[in-house]
């Protein structure tokens, strides 16, 4: 069992990892039950995993009640934060309770948020299953909802109270699924750790496939990593954590031209955006064109995509311009953007041209 902390005074909590976890899971959620009824939400694809928590909780006493929900991006909306939060009160959740969160990052952000607008705040666990929720979207409080003006932007910071990884989970995952949340893996080393970036060039095709060891350290590096720059810049305020943005300010435009649907999943837009900006690194000579050709090379080998025309996108640069300017880093009207100086040199630039990105961008489509 792997145990990485995520220290951030009060609102500390642990990521526990541990093949087979979920058999065991009321060995961490008896106690937060408070001997009352839990709430577990999860997605209409989860169902075998549900059975396993709740026979978990049912074997330790503890009384359960599933809301289960239709998959895809599009239950991150209005609708379904109404509708699940008017389950919730029907439930009788209180704020002292925890309400379990089974599933991708669809359910996590979403029941994160409703949780923090629940009578102004109710607690969470966040129970991840898919690879890019155990590695990524289950750690560090973002939540939010897409809105139609565009991805995430009606959200809060609000940490859950503790997560709980079973790799085994993704024995069930479809493959796409798997190659998306890879694309959130692969992030880590292209921001700051050139080794892992390494690592993941030699150990991806494994990884995709099923290999356990592969999956499990994995795993257990990008929650430490993402732990590392929550716990440095909770709200992204001083720029540490913007760096998790990396490839979000392209791909977030490219899931939008994709509708939000299994068109683009967001981890296929953030590999397509992070090979973007590679490439606009080096087109503005930031970077050697050489480590930008080997991000992409590895993008594609692993059966990600690595830019807009690769993402199915025929957007031009002022399209995709114009859902960029919803992004939430925007500062006093300019655009800060993730670029980088080479592999694992990535920063944040203040002082982008949007009109040279949109050259850019329509020249990289052409
Ligand atoms: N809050 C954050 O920090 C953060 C970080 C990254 C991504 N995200 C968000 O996460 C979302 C994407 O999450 P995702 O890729 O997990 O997508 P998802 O939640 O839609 O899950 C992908 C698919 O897998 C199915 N599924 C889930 N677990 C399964 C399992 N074990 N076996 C079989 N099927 C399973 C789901 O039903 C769905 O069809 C996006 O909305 C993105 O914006 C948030
Ligand atoms: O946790 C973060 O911070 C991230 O940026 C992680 C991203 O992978 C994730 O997709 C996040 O939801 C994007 O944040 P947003 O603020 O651009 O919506
Ligand atoms: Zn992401």
């Amino acid at each position: 069992m792997t145990t990485i902390p995520v220290s951030l005074g009060a609102r500390s909590y642990d990521v526990v990892i541990e093949a087979g976890l979920l058999a065991r899971a009321a060995d961490w959620l008896a106690p937060l039950s408070r001997g009352r009824r839990m709430a577990i939400v999860t997605d209409e694809n989860v169902l075998p995993h549900l059975a396993t928590v709740q026979a978990a909780l049912t074997a330790a006493g503890v009384a359960s009640e599933a809301i289960v929900l239709p998959p895809g991006e599009s239950t991150k909306s209005w609708a379904m934060l109404e509708h699940l939060t008017d389950r919730l009160l029907e439930l009788g959740v209180e704020r002292g309770d925890h309400v379990v969160a089974l599933g991708g990052g669809v359910i996590g952000d979403l029941v994160g948020f409703a949780c923090s607008i629940l009578k102004r705040g109710c607690g969470f666990v966040q129970i991840p299953t898919t690879l890019l929720a155990q590695v990524d979207s289950s750690v560090g409080g973002k939540t939010a909802i897409n809105s139609k003006a565009g991805k995430n932007l009606i959200g809060a910071f609000h940490q859950p109270a503790l997560v709980l990884i079973d790799p085994n989970v993704l024995d069930t995952l479809a493959e796409r699924h798997v190659r998306a949340g890879y694309a959130e893996v692969v992030k880590y080393g292209l921001i700051d750790d050139p080794d892992f970036f390494g690592w993941c060039e030699t150990h991806a095709a494994a990884l995709i496939e099923g290999d356990a060891d592969a999956r499990l350290y994995a795993i257990a590096h990008s929650v430490a990593a993402k732990a590392r720059i929550v716990a440095e810049d909770e709200r992204e305020t001083t720029g540490a954590r913007a760096l998790l943005n990396l490839g979000h300010t392209f791909g977030h435009a490219l899931e939008a031209e994709a509708g939000f649907s299994d068109r683009l999943l967001h981890g296929e837009g953030v590999a397509a955006g992070m090979a973007l900006a590679y490439g606009y690194s080096a087109a503005r000579g930031l970077a050697p064109q050489g480590d930008a050709d080997r991000v992409a090379a590895h993008l594609r080998a692993i059966g990600l995509p690595d830019g807009t025309a690769a993402a199915g996108i025929t957007a031009d640069g002022e399209t995709l311009i114009a859902h960029m300017l919803h992004d939430k880093k925007m500062d006093a009207g300019t655009l800060p953007f993730l670029l980088a100086r080479g592999i694992g040199g990535t920063f944040l630039d203040k002082s982008v041209d949007l009109a040279d990105v949109r050259a850019f961008l329509d020249q990289a489509a052409a």
